[in-house]
């Protein structure tokens, strides 16, 4: 067993980062095989670890195990210092369940020294594990293991993970932002829950931004500000997610203002979430906004076809869903904008799967399930719909798209139309150019490499036309 053990974490630091390995991996320890059951003892230090290494690896280490024991091996988790883990294993203990229960009966061979000591349960530090975790309104279920990596998101997850090894040190604050459902919540989460999973009792909180004004507004009611103060700066992780919603809330901003020089002062970690990149935030306040882009601001694009597949297999799996990649490549196609609208997709495909009692799930199958959807993204875009997306998401007129002006603020977003409308309409040059105040076709052309060579090389260009093609996507 302990031979399979070591190369379990081999095989498992070719798979993992170390910080993985060390915050997840390292603490378990193999208790016994039971041959005749096929079920291998692992015992976690405490809940929390227990619960997280169930929930994220004990897929992997199961097909490793089954591998090296040349048969299907069930692995069982236990509580290290639990009565299961010290029992000598001759009867099932109360309370345990389904293989715990079968394997402690079928009589094991004596826990390891270290899981050995009979202790009372809980164990105080699972219990303040647990405690911290709670606190921390951290969702245990977003992890990195489970946040699928592609070319839209990999700069942001390198810089997460960064963060989460180095927290205070590498970038104070890192500013995420991306479009909607693009999995931003999820990432801030990821790096919370590795930080409290590395168990140096690390204070971490998830806050939305939404939730710290309304905190505010309490504080100011209760004249509370001074408890207010004094909690959010003794945080050692804030996370605080759609940093957008604090617009036009001066008491708000003031406020976090402070927290945040109090917090970077002490090497504290801040991770900001947003729908746009600092400059771009209106109504905040700009000595915030300088601060928000002194660390490292990184944006999340949405995801690229292959992406999107990887991500739906990905969730099939892990629900038990079998889906073929045809499907997956046939939704994938279709739903373009974000991850939340991939999920939303599977959700049905598979609800429709199991009402119709279809076992093999078809790419028939999956058009009828997602009729709704699919028309709806299908829909027809038009040039004027552009035009008006376009006006509006830069704040010029629409009447400016036709118009002979040239001035750059003007200019700049005409040309994004007429590339968009190229991109996303069956209409050819010479139509476009009609459609924008009866310009030549090479005018069109013109717009179309520029903007096209342009959104290659300047990321906020780039940004900007994702938004606006997942808006005129609907
Ligand atoms: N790369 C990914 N891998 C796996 N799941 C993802 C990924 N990106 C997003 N998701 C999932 O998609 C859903 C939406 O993501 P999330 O809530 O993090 O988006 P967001 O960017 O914070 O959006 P919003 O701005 O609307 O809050 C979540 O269930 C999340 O777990």
């Amino acid at each position: 067993m302990k031979d399979f053990w070591q190369t379990c974490i081999q095989r498992l630091e070719q798979d993992l980062p170390p910080q993985q390995i060390s915050a997840w991996i390292r603490p378990l320890v193999p208790l016994a095989f039971d041959e005749a059951q096929a079920v291998l003892r692992v015992a976690a230090p405490n809940r929390f670890k227990l619960d997280w290494v169930r929930k994220n690896f004990s897929h992997q280490i199961e097909s490793l195990a089954s591998e090296w024991y040349a048969r299907p091996v069930q692995v069982t988790f236990e509580l290290a210092a639990s009565p299961a883990a010290a029992r000598p294993a001759a009867a099932a203990p109360a309370g345990l369940t389904g293989a715990s229960a079968a394997v402690a009966a079928a009589g094991l061979a004596a826990a390891p020294a270290t899981a050995a000591a009979p202790a009372p349960s809980p164990a105080p530090a699972a219990a303040a594990a647990e405690a911290l975790h709670d606190r921390s309104r951290l969702n245990a279920d977003l992890t990195f293991d489970n946040f699928v990596t592609g070319k839209a998101n990999q700069l942001a997850r390198a810089a997460a993970l960064q963060v989460a090894e180095n927290p205070g040190v590498s970038y104070n604050p890192l500013f995420l932002y991306g479009g909607v459902g693009l999995g931003k919540t999820h990432l801030i989460h990821a790096i919370g829950n590795a930080l409290l999973a590395a168990g140096n009792g690390a204070r971490v909180r998830y806050v939305h931004a939404d939730q710290y004004v309304s905190d505010v507004v309490k504080a100011y009611q209760r004249k509370a500000f001074d408890e207010f103060k004094r909690y959010y700066h003794s945080l050692d992780l804030l996370l605080i997610d759609d940093i957008q919603f604090f617009a036009g809330k001066n008491r708000t901003q003031e406020e976090f203002f402070y927290a945040f020089e109090a917090m970077v002062a002490q090497r504290k970690q801040i991770i900001i979430t947003s729908d746009t990149y600092p400059k771009e935030l209106s109504n905040i306040d700009s000595r915030l906004i300088s601060r928000f882009d002194s660390g490292l601001t990184v944006a999340i694009e949405p995801p690229e076809l292959e992406m999107r597949v990887a991500i739906l297999l990905r969730k099939a799996e892990s629900e038990g869903f079998a889906m073929p990649e045809e499907v997956a490549f046939f939704i994938a196609k279709h739903l373009r904008s974000n991850v939340r609208e991939l999920e939303g997709a599977l959700r049905k495909v598979s609800a429709y799967a199991r009402f119709h009692g279809r076992e093999v799930l078809t790419v028939d199958v999956c058009k009828d399930a997602l009729k709704d959807l699919l028309s709806v993204s299908n829909g027809q875009i038009t040039v004027e719909n552009i035009q008006k997306t376009v006006a509006d998401f830069y704040k010029i007129k629409v009447a400016d798209m036709y118009s002979k002006r040239r001035p750059a603020n003007i200019a700049l977003p005409r040309q994004v139309a007429m590339y968009l409308a190229k991109e996303l309409t069956q209409k050819s040059l010479p139509e476009i150019g009609d459609l924008f105040g009866g310009r030549d076709h090479t005018t069109v052309l013109h717009a179309v490499r520029k903007i096209s060579d342009a959104r290659s090389k300047q990321s906020e260009l780039n940004h900007a036309l994702h938004v606006l093609e997942q808006t005129l996507k609907g």
